[in-house]
């Protein structure tokens, strides 16, 4: 549920020596959204510490939480890579600091450091992969199946979630959510 990504932390902690400028850093306070969804951002960030969560505003106004992401995460490369709008917005959970580089910084990293072409890409076929269970799963089960499952994996980490985070990663709302917690 929280996915982190520890060999990309440790490389860009090994890159930064020799980055000098090109990769800074940037703070944001728990509850503070610092990506909007479907806008330019022009920076790549790596999460150095905290926990965020990527989620996507319906028309309806309904938020859905797409996934937790802590260290070693990147944001931002969907509009790096595809020179397009961000696909979601991206709020701070808890406090976080972030490694933070252009696009085009990004873009020469990409094409020089093969390591860290490597990871990128190992990071984006994994999103694809969870993106594509999570999917799944939320349309093979029922919430009520779906509910202890997700208590359990909740259970494994260190971190308490409010109500509305997991009735936002689930996509049902607070109340529904009551309703499957009292096995109405
Ligand atoms: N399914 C997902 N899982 C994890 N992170 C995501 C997911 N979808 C989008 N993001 C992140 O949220 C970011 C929003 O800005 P970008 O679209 O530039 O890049 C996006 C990714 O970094």
């Amino acid at each position: 549920m929280i996915q982190t990504n520890l060999d990309l932390l440790q490389l860009i902690h090994n890159m930064l020596p020799a980055a000098g400028a090109a990769i800074t850093i940037r703070q944001f306070d728990a509850g503070q959204r610092f990506i909007f969804q479907e806008q330019e951002i022009l920076q790549v960030y790596i999460i150095k510490s905290g926990l965020v969560k990527p989620l996507i505003t319906e028309e309806n106004g309904k938020e859905y939480i797409l996934e937790f992401l802590g260290e070693g995460e990147m944001l931002g490369e969907v509009e790096a890579i595809r020179g397009t709008k961000t696909v979601c917005s991206v709020d701070a959970v808890t406090p976080v600091v972030l490694y933070a580089m252009g696009v085009g910084q990004f873009q020469y990293f990409l094409q020089t450091i093969p390591a860290f072409n490597t990871l990128v890409l190992r990071l984006l076929a994994t999103r694809v992969a969870n993106s594509s269970v999570k999917m799944a799963r939320q349309q093979l089960y029922t919430m009520a199946e779906l509910l202890p499952q997700l208590q359990k994996m909740l259970a494994a980490q260190q971190i308490e979630f409010t109500k509305q985070d997991l009735a936002g990663y689930m996509g049902i709302s607070v109340r529904s959510l009551n309703r499957l917690l009292k096995g109405e």
